[in-house]
């Protein structure tokens, strides 16, 4: 059995309107998952359901075996983590020790403890030298980072990113990277919202593509790039390397190494 599901799971929200409809996703542990979609395709109200913000109005959403309906949302937070797109909607405490320690210190854990988690954390998000800073006096990609190692020192089994790269420099887009296979490696499922093509082909394999309220495709990402018809649904553009194949009249490219040992043949 998958570790996360949704099972038919539909989400009216409280004005009556329908943001997402007949949603069927099934996620292992370990796996890096990307969903896209154009605004409004009902991908954040989706992640909101897998971490038990919000609870399904129709169908059923299961994080590791158990219903989500049946749970509190901090019960279901515990096993799914939430990265707000943005960090300002998540950040309230004076400095970023304070922050990133908040949770697990609600958790009721011993100091050496919380200390130690909070610096790992803090590490792979590079901001150790950082601690006693305000989170107001880093810039806003770097608060992004803030928010992120307070959901990574709780250590839920799964994190949800939400948009991750907007606002983020090349540099921060490659540790974020980085953050990501890590996460992976130590066999945490990290599903990720973005806008950004190039992240996509660069770090995932899976991508869930969302429009109009449902999941159009749910593939390899090559099956995803090439496939003209889900992207012209979906309004959605080819990463630049496959936009160049195009042109070179290639196909099934996704890689700068595909596309010179193709125009190399
Ligand atoms: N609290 C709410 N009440 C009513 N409608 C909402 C609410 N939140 C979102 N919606 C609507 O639900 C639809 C889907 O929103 P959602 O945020 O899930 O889409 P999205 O694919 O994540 O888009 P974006 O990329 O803009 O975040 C949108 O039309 C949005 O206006």
């Amino acid at each position: 059995m998958s570790f996360l599901e949704l099972r038919n799971a539909h989400y009216t929200y409280e004005n009556g309107y329908q943001a997402v409809k007949d949603v069927n996703m099934s996620f292992d542990l370990g796996e890096k998952v990307a969903i896209i979609g154009q605004n409004g395709a009902g991908k954040t109200t989706t992640v909101k359901l897998m971490n038990g913000l919000l609870k399904a109005t129709k169908g059923e959403v299961l994080v590791d075996g158990q219903s989500t309906s049946s749970q509190t949302t901090a019960q279901v937070a515990k096993k799914v983590g939430y990265v707000f797109q943005n960090p300002d909607d998540q950040i309230f405490q004076s400095s970023i020790y304070k922050e990133i320690s908040f949770g697990l210190k609600r958790l009721g854990l011993e100091e050496s403890e919380i200390t130690q988690r909070v610096r790992e954390a803090a590490k792979l998000c590079g901001l150790l030298e950082h601690l006693e800073e305000h989170p107001y006096n880093l810039p806003y990609s770097k608060r992004k980072f803030v928010t992120l190692a307070a959901v990574i020192a709780m250590n839920p089994q799964v994190i949800v990113l939400d948009e991750p790269t907007a606002g983020q420099d090349r540099l921060s887009i490659e540790r974020l990277g980085v953050i990501i296979d890590e996460l992976a490696k130590q066999g945490k499922l990290v599903i990720t919202i973005t806008h950004d093509m190039e992240f996509v082909v660069n770090k995932f394999e899976r991508v869930i593509v969302m429009s109009n309220k449902q999941v159009q495709l749910d593939s390899h990402a090559r099956e995803v790039f090439w496939n003209e018809e889900v992207l012209k649904i979906s309004d959605l553009k080819q990463p630049y390397i496959c936009q160049l194949a195009n042109q070179l009249g290639l196909r099934d490219v996704l890689t700068i190494d595909e596309l010179l040992e193709e125009v190399n043949q």
